[in-house]
């Protein structure tokens, strides 16, 4: 999604303005595409925030990186297409090796989707995976 996600010490935030072809029904953005944006910025904030309990600067080896082992996501009003979308991602568990992280998307200031996404460390080969893509 080459969304970039943003963590302001209590909870990490992404923006992202779906185009014309991130539709379904005409005039409003796609659910599949929203339940990418909760997947990605949700272990996204689950690295981040792995980063801020070990009071380790982001992005510095080793690193911390997240799989996706479960999503969750309720579409609870149709999202309009055209605004900006902002996307937040909140810890609400953090044990061991998984991170559960709330995540919900904003748009024109009202939630219109709302969802929870388990992310569970990756294994050093699909961190260097990570790292070395294109
Ligand atoms: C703000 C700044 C940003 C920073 C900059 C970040 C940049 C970041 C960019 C990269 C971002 C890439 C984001 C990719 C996001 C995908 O797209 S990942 C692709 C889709 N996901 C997959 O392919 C995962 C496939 N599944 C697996 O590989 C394995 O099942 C998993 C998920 C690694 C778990 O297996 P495992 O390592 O054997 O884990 P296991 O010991 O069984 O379980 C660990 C814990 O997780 C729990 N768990 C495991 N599976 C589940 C489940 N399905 N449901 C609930 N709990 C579960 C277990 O119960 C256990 O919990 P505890 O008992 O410890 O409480």
């Amino acid at each position: 999604m080459q969304i970039k996600s943003v963590w302001d010490g209590n909870e990490a935030i992404a923006r992202f303005t779906p185009r014309p072809y991130h539709t379904a029904v005409p005039g409003y953005v796609y659910g599949g595409l929203l339940a990418s944006l909760i997947d990605c910025h949700g272990t996204g904030t689950a690295s981040a925030a792995a980063y801020a309990v070990t009071g380790r600067e982001p992005g510095t080896a080793p690193y911390l990186r997240y799989l996706t082992a479960s999503l969750r996501v309720n579409f609870l009003k149709p999202t309009p297409l055209g605004p900006e979308l902002v996307i937040h991602g909140r810890v609400k568990e953090m044990a061991g090796r998984k991170v559960v992280v709330e995540a919900w998307i904003e748009v024109n200031g009202e939630t219109t989707v709302q969802g929870e996404v388990v992310a569970v460390q990756a294994p050093d080969h699909m961190i260097e995976a990570l790292l070395n893509r294109a």
